[in-house]
């Protein structure tokens, strides 16, 4: 698919995020489960999946067919981003057969000293016909990656930095703010937990949206449930 027809396909959409990464409990140390996810996801009409880890990429690649957005998270010491921070996860989702690469693009503190500017110039020379997904938290830093040639920028982030406010439902601010200025597709990615919710990101002018643990994350789910019930009961 070229660049154009995997924008197009996605337009107005919703993307499924379908992750488990060690320690959650759809991580199954001996075989990825998550390609069901992804089955359900694509029978539910998604066009496009993204997903963590080589393993995923794969199989969820060999399960729908649809394209893939790919990430490794990994936390290196001195570096603050975990979501694809270094060169060799790029290379490993590109081998894997990801479409669409994302990436912390936060301007955050870098291991190995480069800025984050600089790494997106190192990937896009090494691999000029890339598509790549900048997750960022706030204005600033989707300007930025904007700039600095990215495909797409994402508002995963908000609310994971330091330095933006941690929120309980999405950052449609950030969404309407980045969809007005850039001239590349935004997509409205984070704590979108309800239909309604969808519908409302959707019409911040985003391009998509990707909802993730409120469809793959079953503890997650179980657990707003839990909150609500114990909130009405005036135990939290
Ligand atoms: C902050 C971070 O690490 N976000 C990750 C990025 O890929 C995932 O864990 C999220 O599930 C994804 O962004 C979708 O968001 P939500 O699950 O809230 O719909």
């Amino acid at each position: 698919m070229t660049k154009k027809e995997l924008l197009d396909a996605i337009h107005g959409r919703m993307i499924v995020s379908c992750q488990a990464v060690k320690g959650e409990p759809l991580y199954v140390e001996e075989k990825s489960v998550m390609y069901l996810m992804a089955r359900a996801a694509k029978q539910a009409g998604a066009t496009m999946i993204r997903t963590s880890g080589v393993r995923d990429v794969v199989a969820i690649k060999e399960e729908t067919g649809l394209p893939v957005i790919g990430l490794i998270k990994i936390q290196y010491e001195g570096y603050d981003a975990y979501i694809t921070p270094t060169m060799k996860e790029v290379d490993e989702l590109v081998e894997a057969g990801a479409d669409i690469v994302a990436l912390d693009c936060t301007i955050r503190k870098r291991g190995d000293g480069t800025t984050i500017n600089e790494f997106i110039a190192q990937i896009k020379e090494k691999y000029p016909d890339l598509m790549l997904m900048a997750d960022v938290s706030n204005y600033e830093e989707g300007v930025n990656a904007w700039k600095c040639g990215v495909d797409i920028v994402g508002t995963t982030m908000s609310g994971y930095t330091p330095y933006t406010e941690a929120k309980d439902g999405p950052d449609y601010e950030l969404m309407s703010h980045l969809a007005a200025d850039l001239d590349i597709p935004v997509i409205g990615e984070g704590k979108i937990h309800s239909p309604e919710e969808a519908v409302k990101a959707l019409s911040t002018g985003v391009w998509a949206i990707v909802v993730g643990g409120a469809i793959t994350r079953p503890l997650e789910i179980a657990q707003r449930f839990m909150k609500a019930i114990a909130k009405a009961k005036g135990e939290a």
